[in-house]
């Protein structure tokens, strides 16, 4: 087991920043020791929201992109090293998610794309890398993600409470954590990701703080019905989703059907959308003692408010509760994916992503020793 100090980096779909931590790390025991988020510069971020909506793009924009990012993984990391004082040599390997630019898990030809070039990173920073996570469990016939539940499962199983673990991110995900059984785990449909679009384009503010705006409008139910009709909520899993598919488009598609709607009501039933699209799936797997929540919606306070109130047996709180940081949970999910690449242990869950097997996730980017700097 290759125990000791480990990097997770994750840069998500809400394209909001890098979240780097470092972790020390023995089997099951992950401990966050310090965390940082980069950044993302506003050139990359439209770069990345172009692609990933589906406009026209050329081979040399990706690769550029590709190495832009690399460098900005790198940078990133190494500003987390010298705040802690850290060295190539206290650390084991960097997990590195990298940004997706598109997911595309299903038809006849499947494929997650992530970029940030894992060779700048091995050379810039000195130290070995793991990256491309989701691929591995794309060739066994899965998904590729969510991954977190194989984490969730590892780090927070109780011997006797069934939990949930939801992280609100862009996409929003659940595990469900009941003792003694296979974890169940997949993507629920949007997070942060359509309140953040409707928002932007009304406001011109990355999200909606505290969910206030939300606060102030109506939920208008025959505009949340028509969205919840959605045939992706309907599908079954294994399922796992993006900006592909869920993004500003999506909600003026929904919308063109009606007539204006004040656009605080269509924010407040965005909310509700995220809200019940969570908890209806949560609920149709049976009762559950405790939801964990993680990730940026965690902040989110009216969200949390309509998620603990369509729960009403269950006691809803952030993980932080249970000692983990909710804001961290991603980056140290890729920390110990990466602790168990280089150990040799597989790192998915097939009975979550679909994958025929279990295997050994990524491909590692070994830092070089021949080097003489
Ligand atoms: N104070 C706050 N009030 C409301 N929402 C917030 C607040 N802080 C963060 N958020 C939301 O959280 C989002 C970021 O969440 P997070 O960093 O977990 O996303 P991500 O990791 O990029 O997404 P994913 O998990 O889908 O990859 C922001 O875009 C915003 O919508
Ligand atoms: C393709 C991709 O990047 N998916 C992300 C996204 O963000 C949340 C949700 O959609 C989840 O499926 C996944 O991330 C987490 C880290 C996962 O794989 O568990």
């Amino acid at each position: 087991m290759q125990t000791g100090r480990y990097i997770g980096v994750m840069s998500g779909t809400s394209l909001d920043g890098i979240d780097v931590i470092v972790a020390a790390i023995d089997q099951n025991i992950v401990a966050l020791q310090a965390s940082y988020c980069h950044p993302m510069p506003l050139e990359i971020r439209q770069q990345i929201l172009s692609i990933n909506q589906g406009q026209s793009v050329t081979l040399s924009q990706i690769g550029r992109l590709d190495t832009r990012l690399g460098r900005l993984f790198s940078e990133a990391i190494l500003q987390l090293m010298t705040q802690e004082g850290l060295s190539a040599r206290d650390i084991v390997a960097i997990g590195c998610h990298g940004q997706t630019v598109w997911h595309e898990p299903q038809g006849d030809a499947p494929f997650s794309m992530q970029l940030g070039d894992n060779n700048i990173i091995a050379t810039q920073t000195g130290i070995t890398v793991v990256g491309d996570f989701r691929r591995r469990d794309m060739s066994l016939g899965g998904q590729g993600a969510p991954l977190v539940p194989a984490f969730h499962r590892a780090l927070l199983t109780h011997p006797t409470e069934r939990r949930v673990v939801l992280n609100i991110g862009g996409i929003a995900n659940i595990s469900l954590l009941s003792p003694g059984e296979m974890v169940k785990g997949f993507d629920t449909g949007p997070g942060n990701i359509l309140m953040d679009a409707w928002i932007w384009h009304q406001q011109q503010q990355p999200y909606d703080k505290e969910g206030q705006w939300a606060s102030t409008g109506q939920v208008d139910s025959v505009l949340l019905s028509a969205m919840l009709d959605d045939p992706w909520f309907k599908r079954p899993v294994p399922k796992s989703t993006g900006r592909e598919y869920f993004n500003f488009a999506w909600i003026e598609n929904k919308l063109s059907a009606f007539p204006p709607i004040p656009p605080e009501n269509v924010q407040a039933t965005l909310l509700a959308l995220t809200a019940i699209s969570v908890t209806d799936l949560i609920k149709q797997q049976g009762h559950w003692d405790r939801l964990l929540v993680c990730g940026g919606g965690g902040h989110n306070k009216a969200l949390m408010q309509k998620i603990a109130a369509l729960l009403p047996s269950t006691h809803v709180a952030l993980t932080d509760e249970v000692g983990i940081s909710s804001d961290d949970m991603e980056a140290l999910a890729f920390s110990w994916l990466a602790y168990r690449t280089v150990s040799g242990l597989p790192g998915n869950l097939p009975a979550v992503t679909g994958a025929k097997d279990f295997t050994v996730l990524g491909a590692i980017f070994p830092a070089n020793t021949l080097s003489t700097r």
